[in-house]
């Protein structure tokens, strides 16, 4: 070997100590106790995009990476070793016109949420999502399941539940009204409840029968978002364990390296998200299928118009409804008129320059015009 080539692979063996040295440190990290000034309960800092947000959330090596890359154009590195993935990688699932967004993260540990390492950044992303994917590695045992819905749960994220229906306005003046019997608390209670917050001047719609940790969720602290329990794996599992997994609700089995079942594991993120598709049209011309806008369930005449243009919900002065749950004839909706999925709707410029918005009837995928 001559001297240059000795001296070229000093200097390789150099960066890579450096760099496995770095990498040491980011491993180390994952693991430690947060430091007051670190990683606290923020997310980290990848852009929402797409029509929602769906979040991976396993334990190391469960097969998340491998899941991202096989379901997105986007290449995670995976690996036999833990802790592979050290941040937030985005890809984009394209599934009925919609793109959601698929967040792969590093794998937490128990305690993520008190703080080890990089958990609480794991955990507060998830917070932020529409849908989360518990990963579980079908070869582990059941208790994983458990631990994750712990961590979870300690961050505030309640899983597959109700939101309570309770309405919550600040006010200058305060008031309490409950619509139904409260058998698990009661008004004297809440009334307490809301003075230790300070919360004297809002008011409070009960419509349901609520317990007392109905008013975190008020203040924002609790988040309810659908789950979907994902084990993967199964290619080195017994048919057995496979058949009663697959029956469990709200659970998904897959094998990424197998390919297994992930048509079916998307269809169910879809289905989970509840999204619902809006077409447009232009006038005179068939509703442009290909470009769906996706709305949450429950969304409105003016979130379609904010979803196509921000002047549009401006300009609006009334909606023709004609959408496949109502009558054939055109009828004025406004802006608060709730969309289907299906629906179409067009806008219009009048001599003014006012823009309306209407719906036309698109039942069983046959267009009405
Ligand atoms: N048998 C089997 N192995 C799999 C499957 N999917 C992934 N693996 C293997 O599991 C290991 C971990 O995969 P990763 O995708 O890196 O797991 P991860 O959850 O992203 O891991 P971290 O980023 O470290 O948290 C790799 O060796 C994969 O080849 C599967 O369906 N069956
Ligand atoms: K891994
Ligand atoms: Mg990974």
């Amino acid at each position: 070997m001559d001297c240059r080539q000795a001296q070229k692979n000093k200097a390789t063996e150099y960066h890579l100590g450096l760099l496995k040295a770095k990498l040491a440190r980011y491993r180390a990290q994952l693991l430690e106790p947060a430091s007051k000034s670190g990683s606290s309960g923020v997310g980290f800092d990848v852009q929402k995009a797409g029509d929602a947000r769906v979040a991976l959330i396993g334990f190391p090596s469960v097969g998340k990476s491998t899941l991202l890359s096989k379901c997105t154009n986007t290449a995670s590195e995976s690996a036999a070793y833990e802790f592979t993935t050290l941040t937030a990688i985005p890809g984009v699932i394209e599934y009925q016109g919609a793109r959601i967004q698929l967040l792969d993260l590093p794998g937490i540990v128990e305690g993520a949420s008190q703080g080890r390492g990089r958990g609480r950044q794991v955990v507060a992303t998830a917070k932020t999502a529409d849908l989360i994917l518990i990963m579980l590695d079908a070869t582990k045992p059941e208790e994983q399941r458990r631990l994750l819905e712990i961590e979870l749960d300690a961050v505030g994220i309640r899983l597959n539940k109700q939101k309570p229906d309770v309405v919550f306005k600040r006010r200058t003046t305060g008031g309490l009204t409950t619509t139904v019997k409260l058998t698990k608390t009661d008004e004297k209670t809440i009334r307490s409840i809301l003075a230790s917050y300070k919360l004297h001047n809002c008011d409070v719609m009960i419509r349901e029968d609520v317990g007392k940790d109905f008013l975190s969720s008020l203040i924002g602290t609790r988040k309810y978002i659908p789950c979907l329990y994902v084990y993967n794996k199964i290619d080195a599992v017994s048919l057995e364990l496979i058949d009663s997994l697959a029956r469990t609700e709200n659970t998904v089995v897959i094998s990424c390296e197998m390919d297994l079942n992930l048509d079916y594991l998307i269809e169910r993120v879809w289905e989970s998200l509840r999204l619902v598709k809006v077409y447009t049209k232009k006038r005179g011309e068939r509703p442009d299928l290909a470009d769906p806008v996706c709305l949450r369930k429950g969304a409105t005449i003016e979130d379609v118009c904010l979803g196509i243009h921000k002047s549009l919900a401006a300009n609006f002065r009334y909606a023709l409804g004609r959408s496949s749950k109502f009558s054939p004839h055109a009828q004025k909706v406004s802006l608060s008129h709730q969309v289907q999925d299906d629906d179409v709707v067009s806008s219009i410029r009048n001599f003014k320059r006012d823009v309306y918005a209407y719906l036309v009837g698109w039942r069983f995928g046959q267009y009405i015009s």
